[in-house]
């Protein structure tokens, strides 16, 4: 592979909610009604619900999705304050690659539940654990563990911890994947990596960035061209050649599904015509974050499973995440030296 080139080949604010989102619960767990605002009913007029207590606290905070500048810095400062360390690169594991964590040295472990305001992982293959420690000698920080938008999560708080990472010092994002191969040059187990995205949760009106803007953060209208770092995709390549497994590394296009469904044939056909070489069901919005609050990214999928865009009866061509964690795993080591040398190609140039 020759180096990248982007020419043609493609590569709170408002503050009214508080951290916890729970303000307007109730304690108890009887049945009670509810307005669509979150406020408990009284009047008949409202629209019923039979959710306890409980049950309305928890789909609350989960549908919490504003974070305000305040609370998002006091995550950080928890962060920072309890490693005793500035993280300079952020890394979010993908599914099954959550040993890119365990790479980290002198690793100050947070479980996402003991972080205050912090969403849980519910996901198999991603543990629900920020590590915070050195690798290469560089301060990193890596979520074991993402949220995705399938799991109940509102965009906005699927990507909120890159926020954290940037008010933690982060200035270079590494977000990977597994993802499903629509390219038909690519094998499972091969990486690619990402120089341009297709926003499909984008082209059905949603965004990680909808709602008031907080300049703090970025512009109201952030530019998406050039959000993978050519740099660092001219890196990988480079490193990928060291490493002997340049043949199974390509530069492709990624778009993101909302799930939990994988693709069917007729999605995939229309992916593949719209030039989308690999699919999931994440990163673009955690880009998007990262982009608009000006972090420099890099982002890889590993192929996981080939999408197949022929109709037929074999159970092969049905994806799984047992398949796709399984993957994950045999190539986990490929990956973490992937990710460690470029991490030191950064330091180097530090
Ligand atoms: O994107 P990551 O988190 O790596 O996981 C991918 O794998 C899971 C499906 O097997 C989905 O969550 C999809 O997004
Ligand atoms: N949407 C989607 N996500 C995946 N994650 C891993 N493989 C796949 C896939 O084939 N499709």
């Amino acid at each position: 592979m020759t180096g990248y080139s982007s020419k043609n080949d493609v590569a709170t604010a408002n503050g009214k909610q508080n951290g916890s989102g729970n303000q307007t619960v109730e304690n108890g767990s009887k049945p009670t009604a509810f307005t669509p605002q979150g406020n408990h009913a009284s009047s008949e007029n409202n629209i019923q619900c039979s959710l306890t207590s409980d049950e309305f606290r928890a789909v609350n905070l989960m549908r919490q999705d504003m974070y305000p500048y305040e609370v998002i810095q006091e995550i950080a400062d928890f962060i920072v304050k309890g490693s005793g360390i500035r993280p300079k690169i952020g890394i979010i594991c993908g599914s099954g690659l959550g040993s890119l964590a365990d790479i980290i040295q002198n690793p100050k472990v947070f479980e996402y539940e003991k972080i205050p305001n912090f969403p849980v992982s519910t996901v198999e293959g991603h543990a629900g654990r920020l590590v915070v420690g050195t690798l290469e000698g560089a301060n990193v920080m890596a979520m074991q563990g993402r949220f995705h938008f399938y799991e109940g999560y509102p965009l906005a708080k699927c990507s909120m911890p890159v926020r954290v990472m940037k008010l933690c010092g982060v200035e270079y994002l590494f977000a990977t994947n597994a993802a499903g191969g629509i390219n038909p040059k690519y094998a499972v187990g091969d990486i690619m990596l990402m120089h341009d995205h297709v926003n499909m949760l984008g082209f059905a009106g949603n965004s990680p960035l909808q709602g008031p803007n907080d300049p703090r953060f970025g512009p109201r209208f952030p530019a998406l061209v050039n959000s993978y770092n050519k740099d660092l995709i001219n890196k990988a390549i480079e490193i990928s050649k060291t490493m002997g497994i340049e043949s199974s590394v390509h530069v492709g296009v990624y778009s993101c599904l909302g799930g939990p469904t994988y693709e069917t044939i007729a999605e995939l056909k229309a992916l593949r015509m719209m030039g989308v070489d690999a699919v999931g069901m994440s990163t673009v919005h955690e880009v998007i974050t990262a982009r608009h609050c000006d972090m420099k990214v890099f982002a890889f999928s590993l192929i996981t499973n080939k999408c197949s865009t022929e109709y037929s009866d074999k159970k092969d061509d049905e994806a799984s995440h047992d398949e796709v964690m399984a993957v994950a795993k045999n190539r986990q080591k490929t990956c973490c030296e992937l990710v460690s040398r470029l991490v030191a190609e950064i330091q180097k140039t530090a």
